[in-house]
């Protein structure tokens, strides 16, 4: 059995004959970070849509810590503990920072939620709703105990961002800056205890500071030890952060390796700077 925590080999996914990802195969060990770059349209946000569950896909395997999770929904995928965020950022926008977080923990409920298991069976599924009402509504010791493991959780995922989350615990998330919603986000994401962390472009719209902030952010999780899937479009930051970078064009990998090593890959120089290239003569015909 394979010792990487996630393993992908030969993944593909088309749209209408387009081969967005094109029989990609890759790692991520535990504790590692591996970042997908890419020029726009190679593939990289499809990828993670894959290997989080948000599509399925036409071929390959992907595999969690020994448990195949390609046909599995998105719901099934952060049980097994994949954690995401998106490239445009999603938050509750009527839910304070505290709920959207508390919302991330769902996933992770044992007590609360001790019928999950049926979930998935489609004539059973009002078993676990009416089971989750009535612990909700009378309570039981286990679930009491959770509830105060809830509350510790969230405190935690908010110290993460203290001196930005923390006085916008009780607020809702549409009143947040936008940089204030990504980290609301990352922290929901976290607060599901992932195995893996997929990250689209957290720094997305951010501006130099908050950027240096994310990156710091990001180094901080690495330190803990987290595995990190990334895709991020600011290559200072990929660089400085990912102990692997994979560079994809046209739905396939045309590089891999450390990050000293792709930066002056002759390929991947091509996909980037002929790319610019062939933009800017498109501009001036
Ligand atoms: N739902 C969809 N329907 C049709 N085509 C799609 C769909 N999703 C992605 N594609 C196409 O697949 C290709 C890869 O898209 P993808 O979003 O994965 O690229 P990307 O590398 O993440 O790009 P960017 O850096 O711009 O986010 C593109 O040509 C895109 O237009």
């Amino acid at each position: 059995m394979s010792d990487q925590l996630l393993q992908v080999d030969g993944l593909e996914r088309h749209f209408d004959g387009l081969k967005a990802v094109d029989g990609i195969s890759f790692s991520v060990a535990p504790g590692e970070v591996v970042s997908i770059i890419g020029p726009n349209g190679s593939g990289k946000t499809t990828t993670l849509n894959l290997v989080s569950g948000a599509i399925r896909p036409h071929g390959g395997s992907i595999t969690l810590a020994g448990a195949r999770i390609d046909r599995a929904d998105s719901a099934r995928i952060a049980e097994h503990g994949i954690a995401r965020t998106f490239q445009n950022g999603r938050v509750f926008a009527t839910l304070s920072v505290a709920d959207n977080i508390e919302v991330g923990m769902h996933s992770t409920l044992t007590a609360s939620r001790p019928f999950r298991g049926l979930s998935n069976l489609f004539l059973l599924r009002w078993i676990p709703l009416l089971g989750e009402l009535f612990i909700a509504i009378v309570g039981t010791p286990a679930s009491r105990r959770e509830g105060r493991m809830i509350a510790d959780g969230v405190d935690a995922e908010i110290h993460r961002f203290e001196a930005r989350l923390g006085p916008r615990r009780h607020d809702p998330a549409y009143s947040l800056s936008y940089a204030n919603r990504r980290r609301t986000e990352i922290a929901r994401a976290m607060a599901q205890k992932p195995k893996l962390l997929v990250l689209d472009e957290p720094t997305a719209g951010m501006n130099q500071s908050e950027t240096s902030e994310v990156l710091q952010q990001l180094l901080d999780l690495k330190a803990e030890g987290q595995a990190i899937l990334l895709v991020e479009h600011k290559l200072d930051l990929v660089m400085r952060v990912s102990d692997r970078v994979i560079v994809m064009d046209g739905g396939r990998i045309i590089a891999e390796g450390a990050p000293e090593v792709v930066r002056h890959d002759p390929a991947v120089i091509e996909a980037y700077i002929g790319r610019r290239r062939e933009a800017k003569r498109g501009g001036a015909a």
